[in-house]
């Protein structure tokens, strides 16, 4: 069977063409970047770089090296006006002619590197609206402006999921030709859920409606909500999200008593915006206690933000018991 690749995607979608030029050079880049993780310990990069990045977290050698690998990248095409990733503490400057900013998470998961399982790399492609040289206010746009997001999971086989705000569409990497080819071209998230994702363990550090409405799900059959729910943590937000755009389900990552200074652990405009715009474009709903994630004005590049995204039905339960 033949089937669609990428560029053919793009071009029936009439993605404008300097959009088209990120998306691809970004998948090209994650097909070299599997290949180095495929590689792992036989090219002596698995293992701690080190070094902290900007938010005060250990970085691994393979965050470094992904991090280097999409800038450079990006940084070569003409369409790319700014980049900012998790892994750099200020915005870079690209090209002026550009009408594009790209934010990105090298690697997400970090994790779960040296454990030979999930891991994946999340961007955002924002227009860029401001000054001939960026600076990080021109990054400061709501999630709901984006022009694109996606990520390239590297599991058992290499997927780059995206969404150019037409519908979610999902791509499988031939590792013999280079192509990434549509393998699913209407992913959507059902309303209802029978899955959810948290990490337990820091359930005594949650507040009080998360901890009830945790406890509602556990208890099941036996409790108000009188259905079971099965649990999944692959501690990769780009995996549990793949589950969830796959087959359903909650997931979330709450603000918790650990870090009361902290919004939450995940990344607003690495993380929370670029799969926000995945799970609404896949009907799903994307929200923090107070609001939707997407309509938030982000305040600086490296913002943390509470998230609770998938099944509209969940999602918007869960927000009702914090609403409460
Ligand atoms: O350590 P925990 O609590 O399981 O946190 C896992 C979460 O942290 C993250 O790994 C953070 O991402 P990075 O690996 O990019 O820092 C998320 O992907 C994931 O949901
Ligand atoms: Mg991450
Ligand atoms: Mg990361």
């Amino acid at each position: 069977m033949s089937r669609i690749d990428l560029p053919q995607y793009l071009a029936d979608a009439t993605v404008a063409p300097e959009l088209q030029s990120i998306i691809l050079g970004l998948a090209n880049v994650s097909a070299d970047i599997s290949k180095a993780l495929a590689k792992g310990a036989l090219a002596g990069i698995l293992g701690a770089a080190g070094a902290e990045n900007v938010q005060g977290e250990d970085q691994k050698k393979l965050d470094v090296i992904a991090n280097d690998m999409i800038k450079a990248a990006l940084a070569a095409l003409p369409a790319v006006r700014g980049l900012a990733s998790e892994e750099e503490t200020d915005v870079v400057p690209c090209h002026t002619s550009g009408s594009y900013l790209v934010t990105f998470d090298p690697l997400d998961g970090s994790s779960n590197i040296d454990i030979n399982s999930m891991v994946g790399t999340i961007f955002s492609v924002l227009p860029h609206t401001g000054e001939a040289v960026v600076t990080e206010q021109d990054f400061l746009q709501p999630g709901r402006h984006q022009r694109a997001a996606g990520y390239v999971l590297y599991g058992p086989s290499v997927m780059l999921v995206l969404s150019t705000g037409n519908g979610v569409v999902m791509f499988t990497l031939d590792q013999d030709t280079g192509n990434y080819l549509l393998t699913e071209a209407d992913v959507t998230i059902p309303a209802d859920a029978k899955e959810f994702s948290i990490n337990m363990s820091n359930q005594r550090h949650w507040v009080a409606p998360m901890q009830s409405y945790i406890a509602d799900l556990i208890a099941g059959k036996d409790g108000p909500r009188g259905k079971d729910f099965n649990m999944r943590w692959v501690a990769a937000m780009v995996a549990d999200v793949h589950r969830i755009l796959c087959r359903g389900g909650l997931f979330t990552y709450p603000w918790d008593s650990r870090k009361p200074d902290q919004a939450g652990k995940l990344r607003l405009m690495y993380e929370a915006n670029p799969m926000g715009f995945l799970v609404e474009q896949a009907g799903g709903e994307v929200w923090t206690p107070e609001g939707k994630i997407l309509d938030i004005q982000p305040e600086h590049i490296h913002q943390r933000v509470p998230v609770i995204l998938g099944a509209a039905n969940e999602v918007a339960l869960c927000v009702d018991y914090h609403q409460r």
